[in-house]
């Protein structure tokens, strides 16, 4: 198959879909690679780096789209890319599409065959190719909320640990996922009081016996997020329902209840946020303030961290991209079921039940289409 792999656009976006190593697998595996040139430097990858895998390097991203059977990327195409899509092109990247109605038009204007990262589940109902981004993004959203605390970024000013003497500030988190998980062990590892909220009690009784009595673990309901958030110095949103449109668990009336200077970090921005008042930002002006609450709603924080993120990333990536390659979409599908979970657009057709809902719209199985 050819494969392709462009720089991307997308504001402070450093990772890149694709390592030299990974190049390297593909070629050996008889595939043909394109790298836009330049494509890897955000992620300390250079062009003679992935020349020397075997690579083909192109100057221009539409010469990469144009010869691509598969592109593999990071982020969703934003506007700009949409004129590079043809037909039966295989898109494997993160797409959002529950949070971006445009981007899912124009892919099924053009009949891309939409492979999303965040939607693949396996079958014990682990999102491989999402965690190891959640994993990161967990442990940012302490590190940045811990920033924008600070009195110079617009916070409180309150430390997390606090010192003997002071209390510690108390951290809500919302979701106890991946990107919950790991906000919490940076959370504990800094010294904050830390409760964890979610509706699946078998994900809170982990959590419970991971880190014992220096949690406070509780069901998430309407009253008990109201009730824990007006006391919190630093909430962290991260729910999910993959596929869909998050709920939106924080309220705007929440607000007004909330400490001036305390800061929402709603990681869960990407598939719409789930605070009423979230907003994308970027990493260029990643805040912005609702009721004298300090909002960071960033829709690609570990792009602040390439080097690790890209590595992390394609270390999922590689083994489905390589699936796909060696099989074609339909018959790695028909090989490896779980991978119809990835597929959301097809043919011209929402393929993903949770996307489809999101807007209304007509759902088709693809497992009925790729018979
Ligand atoms: N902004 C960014 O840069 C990044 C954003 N993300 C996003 O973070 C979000 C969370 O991802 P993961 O932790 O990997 O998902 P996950 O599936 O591991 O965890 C989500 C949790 O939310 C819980 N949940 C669902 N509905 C709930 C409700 N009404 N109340 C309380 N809990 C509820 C689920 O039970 C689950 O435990 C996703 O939207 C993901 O795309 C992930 C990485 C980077
Ligand atoms: C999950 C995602 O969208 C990201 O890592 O940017």
């Amino acid at each position: 198959m050819r494969v392709g792999c462009v720089k991307e656009i997308k504001n402070n976006e450093f990772r890149v879909g694709m390592t030299p190593d990974n190049v390297k697998n593909y070629v050996r595996a008889g595939h043909e690679v394109y790298i836009e040139r330049d494509a890897g430097v955000g992620s300390g990858f250079t062009t003679e780096q992935y020349e020397k895998a075997g690579a083909h390097i192109l100057d221009q991203a539409k010469d990469v789209w144009d010869k691509s059977e598969m592109m593999i990327k990071v982020k969703e195409p934003l506007k700009e890319e949409y004129g590079f899509f043809h037909e039966g092109l295989i898109l494997y990247t993160y797409l959002h599409l529950a949070a971006d109605r445009e981007l899912m038009d124009a892919m099924l204007a053009s009949k891309v065959k939409g492979v999303a990262y965040e939607t693949l589940i396996e079958r014990d109902g682990s999102i491989p190719l999402l965690a190891p981004m959640s994993q990161i993004a967990g442990r940012l959203s302490i590190q940045e909320g811990a920033k924008y605390l600070e009195k110079p970024f617009g916070g409180s000013g309150v430390l997390l640990s606090g010192v003997p003497g002071t209390p510690k500030a108390k951290v809500v988190i919302l979701g106890a996922g991946s990107v919950g998980t790991n906000a919490c062990k940076i959370a504990v590892g800094m010294g904050a009081d830390v409760t964890i909220m979610d509706i699946n009690l078998k994900r809170l009784a982990y959590l419970d016996d991971i880190f014992g009595a220096r949690i406070q673990t509780l069901v998430s309901t309407d009253a008990a997020v109201e009730a824990a958030v007006s006391n919190a110095d630093l909430v962290i949103g991260c729910v999910l329902i993959p596929g869909k449109a998050a709920p939106k668990l924080m309220k705007k009336e929440y607000l007004k209840h909330m400490k001036p200077g305390s800061v929402i970090v709603d990681v869960a921005v990407d598939q719409g946020g789930c605070c009423e008042t979230t907003k994308v930002t970027y990493h260029d002006d990643p805040t912005f303030v609702v009721d004298g609450v300090v909002h960071y709603c960033v829709g690609n924080m570990p792009g602040a961290v390439p080097y690790t993120s890209t590595i992390a990333l394609t270390n999922a990536t590689q083994s489905y991209g390589l699936q796909i390659a060696a099989a074609g979409l339909e018959e790695a599908c028909r090989k490896n079921s779980v991978m119809y979970s990835s597929i959301n657009t097809y043919d011209g057709m929402i393929t993903c039940k949770n996307v489809a809902d999101s807007f209304g719209m007509e759902y088709k199985d693809p497992a009925e289409l790729i018979k």
